[in-house]
């Protein structure tokens, strides 16, 4: 058994119930082997990978709070502190009912690559709870949060550990717990990201993940001999990163037609009004049932389905593991050119093999969605110069990283032999700056 596989197996033993985590892991150990060949006797000595797989520290806590009909409910938090080889922890927080520690770890173990593929100083983590905001009214919120940091704050600070959105999280959320920490620390610190604008917050932090998505696949398409002018797009989600994913899209010139959320999804042939999404689900937090109401020749399907539409561009924007084989074989068949992953891990391994194997140019999300948590960086840096920056210069750095990201992901990939391998590309080029920051900083 090689070096790879032995840690493979020990991940799995060692953390048995935790599908995700174990798919996040051998992803990334998989396509790390040439790497992993030409160092194996010094990574062996330093216990490279087993330190790389196990993580700093995992912080698993109660949130009790009080709901609308005096009724005491009792959720589970958590925050995984992964890696911070090359910066302070930095990660968002999800909160969905299915949030668990294999989630969680899922996320935070490819938020060490993702932020080290941004080349800002960032390390990786993750947190969230199993806590439902849909549904719940503004004071249920309100109480959820202001427990959840009552006891997240003891872990986190500017320097340390900075959380900020993710699903289920947005800038209510966000300003709810900021206003918590300051409430018990009594300092004025830029220890969340994603902050409402009159606050500290970014311009651009909200749109920034949609918009870096689709920088990253117009450059794509560019260095492959296509343009994005045109195309047809299939999104999946229509949250933050789906909103603006398919708004930066229509300013390219390329149009979309389809968005989901977890009950079903819409095929709109005259192209997604991103307004009317905006309306629906920013301002009403609504579902898209509501959508045929501004565009009566649009279509309302129960299920899931995006995948089956003939498009020339895939952007799954929802969840884990919501494109699978099946969707995979439709794409390719469908003429599909490119997948670029908005969500975290959105692609089975399977579906993922199954794209690049048939010639579609494969972007994976740690390299695709990296925007969002690059603007979050930058958000950190106007916080502690104390200023803040114009619409423009924001966006302009976030095109600059984007472009950055890919063209570090395409090189790493030619340098071991895999052309076109933008998955090693991503992986190789996010782990070489943090093996080298781990060994360079001893044993810890
Ligand atoms: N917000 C950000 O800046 C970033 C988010 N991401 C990832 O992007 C994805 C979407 O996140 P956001 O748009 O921020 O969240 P959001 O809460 O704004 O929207 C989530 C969307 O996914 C759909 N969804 C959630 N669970 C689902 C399920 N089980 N089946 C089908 N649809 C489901 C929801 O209906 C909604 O449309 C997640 O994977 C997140 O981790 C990645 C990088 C940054
Ligand atoms: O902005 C951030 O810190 C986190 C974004 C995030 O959760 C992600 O990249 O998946």
């Amino acid at each position: 058994m090689d070096y790879v596989d032995e840690v493979l197996e020990t991940v799995v033993r060692k953390n048995p119930a935790e599908q995700e985590f174990h798919q996040a892991v051998k992803e990334v150990l998989e396509s790390l082997r040439p790497i992993v060949k030409v160092n194996e006797a010094k990574y062996r000595k330093e216990a490279l990978l087993e330190r790389l797989v196990e993580p700093d520290r995992q912080i698993k806590f109660r949130v009790p709070w009080v709901d609308d009909k005096g009724q005491v409910q009792v959720n589970t938090g958590y925050r995984v502190q992964f890696n911070n080889a090359v910066g302070p922890y930095k990660g968002g927080l999800r909160l969905h009912p299915s949030v668990n520690i294999g989630i969680i770890k899922f996320l935070g173990f490819e938020q060490i690559f993702k932020n080290s593929l941004t080349g800002l100083p960032i390390g990786g983590a993750k947190g969230g709870s199993d806590f439902d905001p849909k549904g719940k009214s503004d004071r249920e919120v309100l109480a959820f949060c202001k427990s959840f940091m009552t006891e997240l704050y003891k872990y986190i600070g500017a320097d340390v550990d900075v959380p900020a959105g993710d699903i289920g999280t947005g800038a209510r959320e966000i300003g709810y717990m900021f206003g918590q920490f300051k409430k018990i620390k009594g300092t004025y610190e830029g220890v969340l990201t994603g902050k409402g604008l009159s606050y500290g917050g970014s311009l651009v932090r909200k749109e920034a993940t949609g918009y870096g998505l689709l920088y990253l696949v117009e450059e794509m398409l560019k260095c492959n001999g296509f343009d994005i002018t045109g195309k047809l797009v299939a999104i999946s989600g229509s949250g933050n990163v789906a909103i603006y994913a398919a708004q930066k899209a229509f300013q390219l010139g390329a149009k979309v037609i389809t968005v989901s959320d977890s009950n079903g999804w819409v095929y709109d042939p005259e192209g997604i009004d991103v307004a009317a999404l905006q309306i629906i689900k920013e301002e009403n937090r609504g579902r898209l049932t509501e959508y045929k109401k501004y565009r009566p020749n649009s279509e309302y399907h129960e299920g899931r389905g995006v995948w089956s539409v003939k498009c020339d561009i895939a952007l799954p924007c929802a969840t884990q593991n919501e494109l699978l084989l099946e969707d995979a074989k439709a794409l390719v068949s469908n003429h599909c050119i490119a997948v670029a992953e908005g969500a975290n891990m959105p692609t089975t391994l399977d579906a993922t093999e199954y794209l690049q194997t048939h010639g579609v140019l494969f972007a994976p999300g740690k390299a695709a969605n990296a925007g969002g948590v690059a603007t979050s960086a930058l958000e950190m840096s106007q916080n502690s110069e104390r200023l803040s920056w114009s619409f423009e210069e924001v966006d302009e750095k976030l095109k600059h990283i984007m472009l950055n990201i890919f063209h570090n992901m395409s090189d790493a990939a030619e340098r071991y032999g895999a052309k076109g391998n933008y998955v090693m590309g991503a992986n190789i080029a996010g782990f070489e700056k943090v093996a080298d920051a781990m060994i360079a900083q001893g044993i810890w």
